[in-house]
């Protein structure tokens, strides 16, 4: 929900397109989204084309006259190209007025927060502004610059995000007898709670716990009182989230009585709801994309990754896909570095299956 200057970026940009058929909404609630509609010449519905804005607590270490300027913050999963691809569309549709009327969103928080739902959830997709279906696309390190890549059903997995408090006892290193160290509790918690994944869910099925922040102790020789974990549950199905979910809270019941503390556990899935292409919009996109000789067609496999997207094409038909960018460093990591051959590419491709969705009869 910092997008601030990446939105005034975004409108500066915007406002100097042709601006005869383009009309922008905020929201005063959501106050760093942008919605952008094209108005069609002969419309019969409402196409609507969603770019994630935020970045990452990320420290960029490539050396670019491009990379990031902000220390300690960067576009590590690619939202940067995201946007870019976003604008080269919307300048496109802003000088050919499209057939349909398009809604393109600008949104922000989709790493956490729920961006998407909350615009969802604040009327964002109502009136002239309603989205009949619902296009986005995820950059994809593994695929080749410009490669699309997409399948019908689950794209990504569901996630929640999961928070631990761990409430031991506090005391001198040399007496560990009058004090509950809730270092060795997170320990074990971790330990036990990974055995979920090894143990007790089917293995050709797909779960992961990550945890990616554990904070806790303040000097060698003071035995922690309190520990705190942050991490993320994923899952292809809502009854493996659940099912996980629930399984934490077991091995959090356990180990409360086998070393005599407290442990909360809290957990938010938001938005993060499993990305669920819709059958018919995305059969119709990937025939395209296989029959377009200028493209590159993959069909993918099902990621753990998650999006906020997950929410709005649950509301709203829709369908996600890839762009391959073809970038040595992954997602989320200091040295993710797209490609940026891939954002032309992506712009043709888009606009090529728009044109054709548009030009076609049938709902
Ligand atoms: C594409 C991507 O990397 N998305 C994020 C979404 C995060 C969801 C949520 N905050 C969580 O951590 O569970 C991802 O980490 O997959």
């Amino acid at each position: 929900m910092h997008e601030v200057k990446t939105k005034a970026y975004l409108l500066k940009v915007i406002k100097t397109f042709p601006q005869t058929n383009l009309e922008i909404k905020e929201l005063p609630e959501l106050p760093t989204a942008l919605l952008v509609l094209v108005r069609g010449q002969n419309p019969r519905r409402n196409i609507g084309y969603r770019c994630d804005m935020d970045a990452l607590p990320v420290n960029e270490t490539n050396d670019l006259s491009f990379k990031s300027a902000t220390q300690g913050i960067m576009h590590a999963c690619g939202h940067d190209i995201h946007m870019t691809v976003g604008l080269g569309i919307l300048n496109y549709y802003s000088e050919h007025q499209p057939q349909d009327n398009m809604i393109f969103f600008f949104q922000p928080a989709e790493e956490s927060e729920s961006g998407g739902k909350v615009a969802y959830d604040l009327g964002a997709f109502t009136n002239d502004f309603r989205v009949d279906e619902f296009y986005g696309l995820h950059d994809n390190p593994l695929l080749k610059a410009g490669v699309i890549g997409c399948r019908k059903g689950t794209l990504f997995a569901g996630t929640t995000e999961v928070n631990i408090k761990i409430q031991g006892k506090s005391g001198h290193a040399a007496y560990p007898h009058l004090a509950n160290d809730a270092i060795v509790i997170a320990a074990n918690f971790i330990e036990q709670v990974q055995t979920i994944i090894s143990r007790n869910i089917d293995p050709v099925k797909c779960g992961v716990i990550t945890f990616g922040k554990l904070q806790a102790g303040v000097i060698r020789n003071v035995i922690a009182g309190e520990a705190e974990i942050e991490g993320t549950i994923r899952g292809l199905t809502q009854e493996m989230i659940e099912f996980i979910r629930q399984r934490i809270l077991e091995v959090a019941s356990g180990l409360e009585k086998s070393f005599n503390c407290q442990i909360t556990v809290e957990y938010n899935q938001g938005g993060y709801y499993p990305v669920e292409n819709d059958p018919r919009l995305t059969e119709r996109f990937i025939t395209y994309m296989k029959n377009n000789t200028k493209v590159e067609f993959e069909e993918t496999d099902p990621k753990m990754t998650g999006e906020d997207f997950g929410y709005l094409i649950n509301k709203i038909p829709g369908t996600m896909f890839w762009l391959g960018v073809e970038s040595k460093g992954s997602l989320h990591s200091a040295d993710f570095l797209p490609k940026e051959s891939a954002i032309k590419m992506g712009i043709d491709a888009v606009i090529g299956f728009l044109n054709y969705r548009m030009n076609l009869e049938e709902n």
